[in-house]
Order: structure tokens, then sequence, then C-alpha cells
């Protein structure tokens, strides 16, 4: 769908370097999504693998993130071995609800209400990014902490449009179950890509 450089604005990665390549597609259906014109991936041109890879090395960082819409809708084994055959890291952001396809450095899960995780990804999970879009979402958070590993790192981040409604309770969260951390989209802050 796109593709750009910028800094990784969520999670683990932030404030890192990395090239995003949006891939069109999803069925999720998040009420919230703030990339809603991902979803129909007839919408979007075809990029072949090798043309995103040239424009990957154009730049000097090597850390790459495979997003959308939701990017395991594809099967990513072959972008992701171009990727890695040009000594790039790819980190994955994804809702876990299809199979997990593809070689990882690191694989952020952000499980949706919409459309359940599959155990598989929850299981291969770095990191486990829960939008809180209302006091409700904490205890979802906890339900689906308990199916991750024990070296996964855990992140409330708040639904942007709430964010000025959640971020105290998130804050008081963590205080309280320092588990969590907390995620900001900061590059909505920086007003960058
Ligand atoms: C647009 S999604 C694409 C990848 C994948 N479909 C997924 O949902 O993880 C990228 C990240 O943005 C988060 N996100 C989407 N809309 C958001 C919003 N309105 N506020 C906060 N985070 C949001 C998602 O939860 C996900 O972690
Ligand atoms: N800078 C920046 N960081 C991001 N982290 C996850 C994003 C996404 O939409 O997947 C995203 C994004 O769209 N921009
Ligand atoms: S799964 Fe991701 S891309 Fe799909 S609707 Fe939800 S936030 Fe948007
Ligand atoms: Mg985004």
């Amino acid at each position: 769908m796109e593709q750009f450089y910028t800094i990784q604005g969520e999670g683990y990665n932030t404030g890192r370097a990395a090239y995003f390549l949006r891939l069109g597609g999803c069925d999720v259906g998040c009420v919230w999504c703030d990339v809603k014109e991902s979803w129909d991936a007839d919408q979007h041109p075809r990029v072949a693998i090798a043309d995103m890879v040239a424009a990957v090395t154009e730049h000097p960082g090597r850390n790459v993130v495979i997003t959308g819409g939701e990017p395991l809708m594809h099967d990513l084994t072959a972008l992701t071995g171009a990727l890695k055959e040009a000594g790039c890291q790819t980190w994955i952001e994804t809702s876990g609800a299809y199979p997990l396809t593809g070689q990882w450095d690191w694989i952020c899960v952000s499980p949706k209400k919409f459309k359940a995780p599959l155990p598989q990804v929850l299981q291969h999970a770095d990191e486990l990014k829960i939008i809180v879009f209302n006091k409700s979402d904490f205890a979802w958070a906890e339900e689906h902490a308990a199916q991750v590993g024990p070296q996964t790192r855990l992140y409330l981040q708040p639904e942007w449009s709430k964010a000025t409604a959640m971020m105290p309770l998130i804050v008081d969260y963590v205080k309280e179950h320092p588990q969590w951390q907390v995620s900001l989209q900061t590059h909505k802050f920086l007003d960058i890509p």
C-alpha cells in the first residue's frame, strides 16, 4: 500500500529508524483502526519483492517493519527471505489473526476483539501490545498476557482518540502492575509518518 522510512513510533523499538512496508488487505475490522484505507487490498498496486528490497536499501537503516493492513493475510516467506538476504532486521506488526509465515527478528502482536489471535502467533510474540479503548481492556489485556511466553514484553497503548481519558488509567495500572509498560504512538506527536 505504501512504504516510507521513518522512526518506529510504538512499542519496544520506539525511537529506532526503520523502513515501513505497509501491505494492503485486512478483514479484522477494528472500529478505531487508524489505517482503514489499507483494508481493501485491491485498492493498492502490487509491488515486486525485488523493488521493495531495492527501496529499503536506498536508506542507511536496515530495520524493516512489515505492517498493514494485516500483513499475515499474505505468505511472507519470500519477502522476509529477500530482506534477510539483503542484511535487514525483519520486524512485524500483526493482530495475530492469521498463521505466522516468514523469518522474524521481532514480532509485535496486537490482538483484537474483532478477530481473535491464534495461539501459535501469541506464543511467538516478542511483544504484546494491547490497545486500551476503555477500562474493560485491562482485564482483556491480562487474558492475553496469560497466553504469551515469559520473555514477552507487555505494553499498554492508548487508542489515539481516547488517549486523554485512558492515559491516567494506564499510568495507574502500570504502577500497580509493573510487568506492563506504556507505549505511545510517538510518531503522531512528532508529526512524522
Ligand atoms: C494499523 S495496525 C497494522 C498491523 C496489524 N493489522 C495490527 O493491527 O497489529 C498497526 C498498529 O497500530 C495499532 N493501532 C491501530 N489503530 C490505532 C489507534 N486508533 N490507536 C492506537 N493504536 C492503533 C494497532 O493495534 C497495531 O498495533
Ligand atoms: N512511525 C510509525 N511507527 C509505527 N509503528 C507501527 C505503525 C503501524 O502502523 O504499524 C507505525 C506507523 O504507522 N508509523
Ligand atoms: S487489525 Fe490492524 S489494520 Fe486491521 S483493522 Fe485492526 S488495527 Fe486496522
Ligand atoms: Mg500506524
